[in-house]
């Protein structure tokens, strides 16, 4: 049994997210923190019929950190999906501003009141909030880089989703782990690798090249087709809150003793610290990445085993390129995410 804390939990993908956590037989106890309304959402799905206690924690001012304190003590898995959505016209990078702050300040909750805790961060832009986690762990001596994920999941959904209807697969459940979603989250840094698809390899190899263009395109820029449809009003949330629980439960399955290998042992990718995990270094040293998303086997624990770097040998000269394109986005987002902590005075 598991006890888990969702930072952000009353918001858009908070709320589905909690729900979801709530079903989920494995967990003992569910953590809400919001800054705002997390007693009514506690409340709510306290009612639902499952083991997990519920409890909403919310602070009493700006400044009180005993709320924070309160909802992570003990907590074995900490999700923080907290942070402003992009509107139409925006970039996840303008994001930023924002929502470095907001992690900032809930991962140093994390290290002070749960060091052990696997912390996956979904608060955008990912590519740079999780440099900022893993900077501001050191700072408190307790970083693992085994224990923070980013989460790209949705690239992974969105993969599966669009190539079934492409296949013309009618359960795109059937491409789970089927197309290795690889670098980072946000347009093209997002990296698609369909020639390492084995199980359908001959049907996308069917598929014209115009077709498979298009296919890369709208995987790495998927997020933006939610944010125009909502026009205004946020980004991807139930779609989001299905691949951040599906990300966690894999996490929660493997603390409660379960087998969540999938095909070649490996789960779903996410963005990881790469010279602190097996496997890691050598991409880090090819692609000159500390972090880059990438297919995880996780350990027992919920942590990160290792990354399954094979994905990337052996890919097409035009992944080769995006590979490229995607370390140099990537490698950006880490120097600004890393120096928000570093370069920040105390
Ligand atoms: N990793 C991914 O694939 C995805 C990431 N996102 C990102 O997730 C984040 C949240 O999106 P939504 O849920 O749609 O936004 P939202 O605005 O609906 O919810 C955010 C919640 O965070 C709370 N919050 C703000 N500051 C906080 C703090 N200091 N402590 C605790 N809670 C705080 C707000 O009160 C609100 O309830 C955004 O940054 C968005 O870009 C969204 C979709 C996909
Ligand atoms: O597009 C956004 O801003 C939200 C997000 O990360 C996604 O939907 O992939």
């Amino acid at each position: 049994m598991v006890k888990v804390a969702v930072c952000g939990a009353a918001g858009g993908i908070g709320q589905p997210l909690s729900l979801l956590l709530k079903l989920n037989p494995l967990v003992s106890e569910l953590s809400l923190y919001d800054i705002a309304n997390s007693a009514g959402v506690a409340a709510d799905l306290s009612h639902i019929s499952t083991p997990a206690i519920v409890k909403g924690y919310a602070p009493a001012s700006r400044d009180d950190l005993e709320a924070l304190g309160s909802a992570l003590t003990g907590c074995e898995v900490v999700i923080i999906p907290a942070g402003v959505p992009r509107k139409p016209g925006m970039t996840r990078d303008d994001l930023f501003k924002i929502n470095a702050g907001i992690v900032r300040s809930l991962v140093a909750g994390v290290a002070k009141h749960c060091p052990r805790a696997v912390v996956c961060i979904i608060s955008n832009p990912v590519n740079a909030t999780v440099p900022i986690a893993a900077e501001e762990l050191k700072k408190h001596g307790v970083f693992d880089p085994k224990k923070l994920f980013g989460v790209t999941t949705l690239d992974s959904v969105r993969a599966e989703t669009f190539l079934a209807e492409l296949i013309g697969a009618k359960d795109p459940e059937v491409l789970r782990g089927e197309v290795a979603i690889v670098g980072g989250h946000s347009g093209d840094t997002i990296v698609p690798l369909l020639s390492k698809s084995s199980k359908h390899a001959s049907q996308i190899a069917k598929l014209p090249q115009e077709t498979l263009k298009k296919y890369i395109h709208r995987v790495q820029f998927g997020g933006d087709e939610v944010v125009q449809a909502k026009n205004g009003a946020g980004s991807a949330t139930l779609s989001m809150a299905h691949a951040g629980y599906r990300f966690a439960e894999l996490i929660i399955q493997a603390k409660s003793g379960k087998s969540v290998t999938r095909s070649r042992s490996f789960t779903d990718a996410a963005y990881v610290y790469l010279p602190g995990i097996e496997g890691g270094k050598q991409v880090s040293q090819t692609y000159g990445v500390d972090y880059f998303a990438l297919p995880v086997r996780l350990a027992r624990d919920g942590s990160a085993e290792s990354v399954d770097a094979s994905v990337l040998k052996g890919v097409t000269s035009q992944e080769r390129e995006l590979l490229k394109i995607a370390a140099a986005g990537v490698g950006k987002s880490v120097v600004q995410g890393t120096n928000f902590v570093v370069g920040a005075k105390l």
